[in-house]
């Protein structure tokens, strides 16, 4: 069961990192912090998350060659990563723990798999879950590329596609970023037109007017095969899509043309409010014929910020016009000289998007500030633990 390099790369092993085995001495150009962790385990073997359940992992070293994705086996977890998230002192948090796409070092044949160490991901699409307590859920790990899917029926909504786009500005530091690019896919593009002819290029006109000019914005029937093919672009060999949107956006009928095959359940939607059952019930990385790997996730319905977003970055048109302000503190409310409220007022400006970034930076800001308690938190954790242990120290000697 030894993969080869290049069976790693089908299911998206970095090709950055010219490996000619896996030994990591030979290796130069694996991302940050791989190499010291293969050298730490010499025993274990790469493999990547293709299924997170509640009971476990499902791990492949290869691509699909049959019905299982990616020829996966079960692999058990660190003890650490089962347990409830406290954020107490040796609790491994939700975002710590891997996700599908997380590249993992696996040790142990058949029944006896058994994850070792996580390696550092370059990329992590997260969000704020749900409830009470702040708390933080990753939706994919080592993706390459957003597809931000929206049907385009009575569920269309810029605003939503917006708080989508924000989602992606906080996947990490600049550089990773730089390397994740969100593309809008427009589906149910067959029925907007015959609904209404016009329709389609008017929601891709109206999306393409939101802030970015380089924003990719795809629209398209997902159940036509050759339609999707214009996302081939995005669909190279060894690249790795995440698919987000409401559920019944059309994610999975999107996956079942892409694949070329009927394997992802899709719900027929209610005819009352062409909202899709809940047919994806957890998240799959899957190997497509283009040498691309897909993960597919469950229909969103809450998207909370996890604090880390950068607003600013999502909004540059709001952002540009604000420094042209009179005032440099400029609340965009009833201050004179103010040039957002006079980009609204000519029309350059929608009031509604405007509107939506105030929401946002406030939702942001409020995680933020949850984020940085917890922080503190676990800090102060630390500091105190070290204490006792220097006391112990201390009192007893070095044991
Ligand atoms: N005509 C048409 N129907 C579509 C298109 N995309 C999706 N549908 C239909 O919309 C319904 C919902 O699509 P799904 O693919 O199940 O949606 P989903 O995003 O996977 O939903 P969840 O799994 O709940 O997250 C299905 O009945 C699809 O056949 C499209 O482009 N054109
Ligand atoms: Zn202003």
């Amino acid at each position: 069961m030894t993969a080869t390099i290049a069976d790693l790369q089908s299911i998206g092993w970095p090709v950055n990192g010219l490996r000619t085995g896996i030994d990591a001495a030979t290796d130069a150009a694996l991302p940050p912090g791989w190499a010291r962790l293969l050298d730490a385990h010499p025993a274990a073997r790469p493999a990547r998350i293709v299924e997170q359940h509640r009971s476990g992992y499902m791990v492949a070293e290869s691509p699909d060659t049959g019905d299982a994705p990616g020829n996966s086996y079960r692999a058990e977890s660190l003890p650490e990563w089962t347990r409830p998230a406290q954020y107490r002192k040796g609790e491994v948090a939700p975002e710590e723990r891997p996700a599908v796409g997380d590249w993992v070092l696996v040790e142990g044949e058949g029944g006896s798999a058994r994850i070792v160490a996580l390696l550092p991901r370059w990329s992590a699409i997260k969000r704020g879950a749900a409830g009470e307590h702040y708390r933080q859920q990753l939706i994919a790990a080592n993706v390459d590329t957003v597809f931000v899917v929206s049907g385009l029926d009575d569920d269309f909504n810029p605003r939503r596609i917006e708080r989508y786009l924000l989602l992606v500005s906080g996947t990490g530091d600049a550089a990773e970023r730089s390397a994740l690019e969100p593309v809008i896919v427009l589906t149910k593009a067959d029925l907007a037109e015959a609904a209404e002819p016009g329709a389609v290029a008017a929601a891709t006109q109206a999306l393409r007017a939101l802030g970015d000019p380089g924003l990719a914005v795809c629209a398209l029937n997902a159940r036509d095969r050759d339609a999707v093919a214009t996302l081939s672009p995005w669909l190279r060999p060894g690249r790795t899509v995440v698919l987000v949107g409401s559920s019944g956006a059309g994610k999975s009928t999107l996956t079942n043309s892409l694949l070329g095959i009927e394997r992802m359940k899709t719900g027929e939607v209610r005819g009352s409010d062409s909202r899709g059952r809940h047919t994806t019930t957890h998240r799959a990385l899957i190997p497509l014929p283009s040498g691309a790997c897909l993960i597919d996730t469950p229909g969103m319905r809450e998207l909370k910020p996890t604090g880390e977003e950068d607003v600013a970055e999502s909004f540059t048109d709001i952002e540009a016009l604000a420094e042209q302000c009179r005032f440099r503190d400029c609340a965009h409310a009833r201050e004179p000289g103010c040039a957002v409220r006079a980009a609204i007022e000519a029309g350059t400006l929608d009031a509604q998007r405007f509107a939506n970034y105030l929401k946002l930076r406030d939702e942001v800001a409020g995680a933020a500030g949850k984020l940085a308690d917890r922080l503190a938190q676990k800090a102060q954790t630390r500091v105190q633990s070290k204490a006792v242990n220097k006391r112990q120290t201390d009192k007893y000697g070095k044991r």
